[in-house]
């Protein structure tokens, strides 16, 4: 028996072993060779992966490592850092997304953002999750975007919470409710992917649960990329997981097999705590 296979964190990835035996399609995004440059300096060196619909995928790694760099390089945020720049390809049902005729923020209507500090709008609540489909175009009506505003709040496990207070300012809820704002904000705009940078990282364990439990329910609907510090974190809520060292991707793979049985010994001197 490996040193980490009968470890708690094993026991929850192997709790997921069921939903990672899923069968899948395509993968929703791939990435190929991809480096990511800040000026001269590389942070991410030679990165391939796949993304589906059917699994949370979790980012891990010390600190430092690229994860987050990565993770916006999927939806070009890595646009907005003057100095970043991106080689490889990364392509999203199969259409390279740094191509020069793909719209930047139709991308990123399909590929949604969480960040680790919840960032409502200084707006209501209704009109935080109201935005972006007006913008989009994609309701038609008062009528229209009140279903919109509920169905997205549902999804994301906060109507209850906020049906009798939807012109209450959006800054005015607790951080967990923030961060659930924030994520039905991104599903409103019907996207396929959505990339969570830490999102509980600034919540307390119970709001933290309620995030948890929420990723979990939205699986298989969206494709789910999580960054998160926490490995128990990503034993409980991922089915695959990347983990990422000093730029590169070392191993990725099923959840159980990545905190069970790690191939590379960088990987098992990470989830051992030897490092990070
Ligand atoms: N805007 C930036 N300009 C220059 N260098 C950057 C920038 N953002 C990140 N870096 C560098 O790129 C490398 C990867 O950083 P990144 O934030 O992606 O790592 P991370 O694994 O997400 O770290 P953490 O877990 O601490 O959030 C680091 O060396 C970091 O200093």
């Amino acid at each position: 028996m490996s040193e980490t296979a009968d470890s708690p964190l094993a026991n929850q990835a192997q709790k997921s072993l069921e939903s990672e035996n899923i069968e899948t399609g395509e993968p929703k995004m791939r990435a190929r060779d991809v480096d990511v440059y800040y000026g001269s300096k590389q942070a991410i060196d030679g990165v391939n992966i796949d993304v589906y619909t059917e699994f949370v995928t979790a980012f891990i790694g010390p600190s430092g490592c690229g994860k987050s760099t990565f993770l916006r390089a999927l939806n070009r945020m890595n646009d907005t850092i003057p100095s970043a720049r991106v080689t490889g390809t990364i392509e999203l049902d199969g259409d390279d997304i740094y191509a020069s005729g793909m719209d930047v923020v139709q991308l990123r209507a399909r590929v949604g953002m969480v960040f680790q500090k919840p960032n409502p709008f200084p707006k209501s609540i209704y009109d935080n999750i109201a935005y972006g489909p007006k913008i989009h175009g994609l309701a038609e009506s008062k009528s229209d975007l009140d279903e919109v505003v509920e169905k997205s709040l549902r999804r994301a496990g906060l109507w209850e919470e906020v049906k009798d207070r939807l012109t209450d300012s959006g800054t005015a809820l607790s951080g967990g409710q923030q961060q659930r704002l924030c994520i039905a904000r991104a599903i409103a705009v019907d996207p396929e992917v959505i990339l969570m940078d830490e999102p509980c990282s600034a919540l307390d364990p119970i709001a933290t649960a309620k995030i948890e439990e929420l990723i979990d329910e939205l699986r298989g609907r969206y494709g789910i990329v999580i960054v998160t510090h926490s490995m128990q974190q990503a034993a409980r809520v991922s089915q695959r997981t990347a983990f990422f060292h000093l730029g590169n991707l070392v191993e990725y793979g099923h959840t159980s097999d990545i905190f069970t049985n790690p191939v590379e010994k960088r990987t098992q001197d990470y989830i051992t705590g030897r490092y990070g």
